[in-house]
């Protein structure tokens, strides 16, 4: 690696690194050796230059919530396919959901799937163990293990599935503690969402289809901030997305709990209105809400509420989704459009500026999944993983993520903002003017 050239890219916009104005990043031996209106000057002879201008530098964007089906559901997705799709979205790492079969809830799964994501090459895979065995809420999983495995899992959740036994979820916040780890909760009540379709709302009504209250999203949130500072442990609450769960979060940090929170990007952007369609595309879990909830969520992510944006990619084959809307399978793809969606949700309206999108996308989940060596974002001595992207970019109307192998996108015929022209992981070049090289393809 040391020996590799150099590798320059110049004139990026630096903001994201809290420099004003270009400059130029230095890389060498997969780490950042320089950063800012110097770092030319210590390249090496011969080194490679990568021409940013008009580029926006982010530090390697980190999903803390990432559906890759591998081992069980290879048809749609494997860690190959997600994980480059992840690259194409301009991520360096992800955590990958435990909800697989058989489910991620002993250290040889968990060494599977690390083992799977190292051969692929495109970013780090985090493994996040299940909290209970087979996820069924009742026995906690070898967590323990997990976490001393060579993946150091951080991250547990039952994804897909709510830990909803207050002791099971008592046990399980005090065990992580042992080993700095963090229970992300699927808040949802299953009592509360049996058989349910969309978010209840009159519309829910109109249309016949079985409505998911917003108090089963908030009843189990303000039940584990609770928990949370009973136990005194670290609680992280997936996919928020009604204006409640932000009031509730907002109260559990003012009391000093240690709770913290994602959004996704569709529920930044879209609304329950889209059920109307009955196209089951829009089928999601938890279900997209009301546009007040989309004002709600979005003014907690601009004022650090919700913490982090994790993508939720739910990939599910044609099958699943080309039918009616109650047969149709809950979740959307993502990785490819998350920043688009948060440029589209956050930055052109003034709610972030490129170094709270660093902030939100990469530093903060780096930090939340205790990613090690990890969330410094662009600074000399971080390992080099860097996004470059064009803002200025629009992806047109009717062009779809293409690196994923499932092809569920609620954005399709959206034209979108901003386009990742470059994505560099460890100092290798994953992609290169939008499109991804395979490892053995890469210079
Ligand atoms: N988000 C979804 O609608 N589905 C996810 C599970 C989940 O995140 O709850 C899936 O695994 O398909
Ligand atoms: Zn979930
Ligand atoms: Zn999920």
């Amino acid at each position: 690696m040391t020996d590799a050239p150099d590798l320059l890219i110049r004139a990026a916009d630096l903001s994201a690194a809290g420099r004003p104005g270009r400059g130029d990043l230095l890389v060498r031996g997969g780490r950042l050796v320089a950063v800012g209106a110097d770092a030319a000057e210590e390249a090496r002879a011969g080194a490679e230059v990568l021409d940013a201008d008009g580029l926006v530098a982010l530090p390697g964007l980190v999903d803390l919530h990432t559906h890759l089906r591998e081992p069980g559901r290879e048809d749609a997705e494997t860690v190959f396919t997600g994980t480059r799709a992840a690259a194409a979205g301009g991520y360096t790492c992800v955590h990958a959901m435990a909800n697989t079969t058989p489910v991620v809830d002993t250290a040889s799964v968990v060494d599977q799937v690390w083992e799977l994501g190292r051969e692929a090459g495109w970013v780090d895979v985090r493994p996040v163990g299940a909290v209970t065995e087979g996820l069924e809420g009742r026995h906690l999983s070898a967590m323990g293990a997990m976490a001393r495995s060579r993946a150091r899992v951080r991250v547990f959740s039952d994804d897909g599935r709510c830990v909803s036994d207050p002791v099971v979820m008592r046990r399980a916040l005090e065990y992580v503690k042992a080993f700095d780890g963090v229970v992300a909760q699927h808040a949802q009540d299953p009592l509360l969402t049996d058989g349910a379709q969309m978010n209840e709302s009159a519309l829910s009504g109109e249309l016949g289809l079985a409505g998911w209250p917003a108090v089963a999203e908030e009843a189990v949130i303000a039940r584990d901030i609770l928990l949370a500072k009973h136990v005194g442990s670290r609680l992280h609450i997936c996919h928020v997305s009604t204006a409640g769960s932000v009031d509730l979060i907002r109260w559990g940090k003012a009391q000093g709990v240690d709770v913290t929170a994602e959004v996704t990007p569709h529920h930044l952007l879209l609304t329950e209105d889209l059920a109307s369609t009955y196209d089951p595309i829009y089928k999601v879990n938890p279900p997209l809400r009301t546009a007040e909830d989309v004002e709600a969520v979005r003014a907690g992510l601009a004022d650090g509420t919700i913490d982090a944006v994790a993508t939720d990619h739910a990939p599910h084959p044609l099958e699943d989704k080309d039918c009616e809307w109650q047969a149709g399978a809950f979740g959307m793809i993502g990785l490819e459009t998350a920043l688009s969606v948060v440029i589209r949700t956050m930055v052109e309206p003034g709610l972030l500026a490129w170094a709270d999108v660093a902030r939100v996308m990469s530093t903060t989940p780096a930090r939340i999944g205790r990613v090690e060596g990890l969330g410094r974002g662009l600074t000399a001595g971080a390992p080099a993983d860097v996004a470059l992207v064009d803002p200025a970019a629009r992806t047109p109307a009717g062009e779809a993520p293409r690196w994923s192998r499932s092809s569920n996108t609620p954005y399709e015929g959206m034209e979108l903002p901003g386009r990742v022209w470059h994505t560099i992981h460890r100092g290798e070049r994953t992609v290169v003017e939008g499109a991804p090289v395979p490892r053995e393809e890469r210079r």
